[in-house]
């Protein structure tokens, strides 16, 4: 079976994305690697939010998701942010198809913690037979990160979380986080490696905080079950140097250890 990549796309960098970013897909998929993709959205459903008058809290970097919230969310990333990417994806030459985790029963969820979150989806289940001959095909799925619970209700799922989930479904041997920073950043330096231990240390300090959280709490999950590594990389940067290496943070289980 060909290898698949999952790539996290954050609503940070939708509209910064390089031409290196469109040329790597290109050549992994020119390579026959299947790509998944997997978007955020985050700062546009704000936007979207504030133009309404709709009140949205964050608890520990998850938005709360009333049924107003919810109606806001889906139709920015269902609607909005997936065709504005499956469009920028063809305009750059690329086969892409749009869905969100509702369609062909793609992501099922169950709820989080409903007291405290309202309408967020914890994934329970991902058609993995679909989604992998659909990326086994010429196009590029790509999703918004929407589920639903088995009443049928839809759920807010963060995205980083929604790629981790759809990566570990799919057995996936790469998950690439693309965000509008070059990986993790210690001190202003990059983190080139990064171990579960030295993670869970910089969260302890500070060092990662914010919209990293859930980024490396995917990465950490991943890299228990079958992922090799994670790779935080910035989307308006080229991914590869001149040697071919990737550049970014790579999570892995053990330092060294591939
Ligand atoms: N140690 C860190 N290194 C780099 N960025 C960090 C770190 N800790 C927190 N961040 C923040 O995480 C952000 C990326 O997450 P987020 O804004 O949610 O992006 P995305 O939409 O791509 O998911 C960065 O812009 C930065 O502000
Ligand atoms: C539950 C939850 O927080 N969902 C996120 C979904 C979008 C997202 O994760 O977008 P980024 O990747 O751009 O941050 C939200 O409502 O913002």
């Amino acid at each position: 079976m060909a290898d698949t990549v999952v790539i996290k796309c954050g609503g940070s960098v939708l509209s910064e994305l390089s031409e290196a970013f469109f040329h790597s897909l290109k050549e992994m998929k020119s390579r026959g690697m299947n790509i998944v993709i997997v978007h955020g959205g985050g700062p546009e459903i704000g936007q979207m939010l504030k133009q309404l008058n709709i009140k949205s809290e964050f608890v520990n970097g998850l938005r709360k998701t009333t049924n107003e919230v919810l109606e806001v969310v889906e139709m920015i990333l269902a609607g909005k942010v997936n065709k504005q990417l499956v469009s920028l994806l063809q305009k750059k030459g690329l086969k892409a198809i749009g869905l969100s985790g509702i369609d062909a029963n793609l992501i099922e969820v169950k709820p989080m913690d409903v007291e405290h979150l309202g309408y967020v989806g914890e994934v329970t289940h991902v058609n993995h037979s679909f989604l992998q001959q659909l990326a086994a095909s010429e196009y590029i799925p790509v999703i918004a990160p929407i589920g639903f619970d088995q009443t049928g209700q839809k759920y807010n799922i963060n995205a980083d979380t929604a790629a981790g989930a759809v990566a570990m479904a799919l057995e996936a041997k790469h998950l690439l986080f693309v965000t509008d920073v070059p990986g993790i950043l210690r001190n202003g330096t990059l983190v080139e490696h990064a171990t579960v231990e030295m993670i869970l240390e910089m969260i302890d300090e500070g060092t990662i905080y914010g919209g990293m959280i859930p980024k490396v709490k995917a990465a950490m999950e991943s890299i228990a079950g079958s992922l090799r590594e994670v790779i935080i990389v910035s989307g308006k940067l080229p991914f590869f140097s001149a040697n071919g290496e990737i550049c970014g943070t790579k999570i892995m289980k053990e330092a060294g250890v591939y």
